[in-house]
């Protein structure tokens, strides 16, 4: 891979206090498993929204898939669909959303909602007629961020070529997609008279946030600081968690990503109240060393090491991870 487009796929926002702090806060987060459960065989299956999923583990929606690997997200789509789960295609992407679609399902369109109402209702049609079953709203960038490493990079645009291919306007011309600081619940209600679609908010930290998005009648919400690409100095994803899910208190599922690698985190996760995870730069490394099979494999093996560490732990399904098995190491 360009060694520029490495930066850009694994940097975050200002020191990459974030970025780090997503990983290491699972260090801190200790296991108190169970014995003696008999368990049998374990069952990763959940169902969201409708859709069952063979596993809690996710794609998390992540850019410009092209500059990974010559298949592109048609690729991701594929792996994720070999392993039993959801694609959330990124606004971003650099193939056109009813081709990747040809190539695998379940897909959910995340979406950063444009200024120009019309245009974002048009996006909207487009990811609902290629056979989208959600919509991911994300929420935590009013503004871009900046990331120094492309900043140092020079890295500013897709190479020629390449476009964000939902971005095509009715011309024909791939429109730049606006960050929109004047984004807020209102819109959301506007959202959702135009889609019958499921809509989960992504980027929620603050507990408080989290019960507007429930009073606002979203679907789903996803814990997430962006990865750390947005606010550097933002919580962990996981140390935000538990206080978010006390304030749904089970009313709509949460979900979280941010420095998600193993099956234990993966376990802590739903042990603190996430319903599913999503999984970022991992996929897209995935990706990169071996295209769909690479993207399948990876999803697999994460969820092998998580039912490998849930018998460990004494639990047979995901509903079984409750939070009196995650100490706080001292
Ligand atoms: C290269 C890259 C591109 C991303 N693009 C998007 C995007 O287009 N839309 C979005 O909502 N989130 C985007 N994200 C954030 C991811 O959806 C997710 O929140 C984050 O990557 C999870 O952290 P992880 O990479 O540690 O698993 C992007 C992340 C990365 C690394
Ligand atoms: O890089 C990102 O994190 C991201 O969200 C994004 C959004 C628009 C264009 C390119 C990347």
């Amino acid at each position: 891979m360009d060694p520029v487009h490495a930066d850009f796929f694994a940097g975050g926002a200002g020191e990459e206090r974030t970025l780090r702090a997503n990983v290491t806060a699972y260090d801190r987060l200790r296991i108190v498993p169970r014995v003696l459960r008999a368990t049998g065989d374990r069952d990763l299956r959940i169902t969201l929204f409708g859709t069952g999923l063979a596993t809690p583990v996710l794609v998390a929606p992540t850019a410009f898939h092209l500059l990974a690997h010559p298949s592109g997200e048609a690729a991701t789509a594929e792996g994720a669909a070999a392993a039993g789960t959801v694609m959330v295609v990124s606004m971003a992407a650099t193939q056109p959303v009813e081709r990747i679609a040809e190539a695998g399902g379940p897909l959910w369109f995340q979406l950063y909602p444009q200024p120009d109402l019309a245009f974002t209702e048009h996006v909207v049609r487009r990811a609902e007629k290629a056979g989208c079953r959600a919509l991911v709203v994300t929420v935590d960038s009013p503004v871009f961020g900046r990331r120094e490493r492309d900043t140092r990079n020079g890295f500013t645009d897709l190479p020629a070529g390449l476009a964000c291919e939902n971005m095509r306007d009715a011309t024909g011309r791939a429109r730049d997609i606006v960050m929109d600081p004047g984004l807020g619940w209102d819109r959301l209600g506007w959202l959702r008279t135009v889609t019958g679609l499921p809509i989960l908010v992504k980027g929620i930290l603050h507990p408080a946030d989290a019960r507007l998005a429930v009073e606002h009648g979203m679907d789903g919400l996803i814990v997430s600081n962006h990865g750390g690409r947005q606010l550097d100095g933002a919580i962990a994803s996981v140390d935000a968690l538990p206080a978010v899910a006390e304030a749904v208190g089970g009313r709509i599922p949460v979900l979280v990503d941010g420095g998600i690698r193993r099956g234990t985190d993966v376990l802590v996760a739903l042990a603190l109240g996430a319903t599913a995870v999503l999984v970022g730069r991992p996929v897209i490394t995935a990706l990169g060393g071996g295209g769909a099979a690479g993207v399948r494999d990876h999803l697999r093996t994460l969820t092998a090491d998580l039912d490998h560490v849930m018998a460990l732990a004494g639990a047979r399904r995901p509903a079984d991870l409750t939070p009196d098995l995650v100490a706080v190491a001292r």
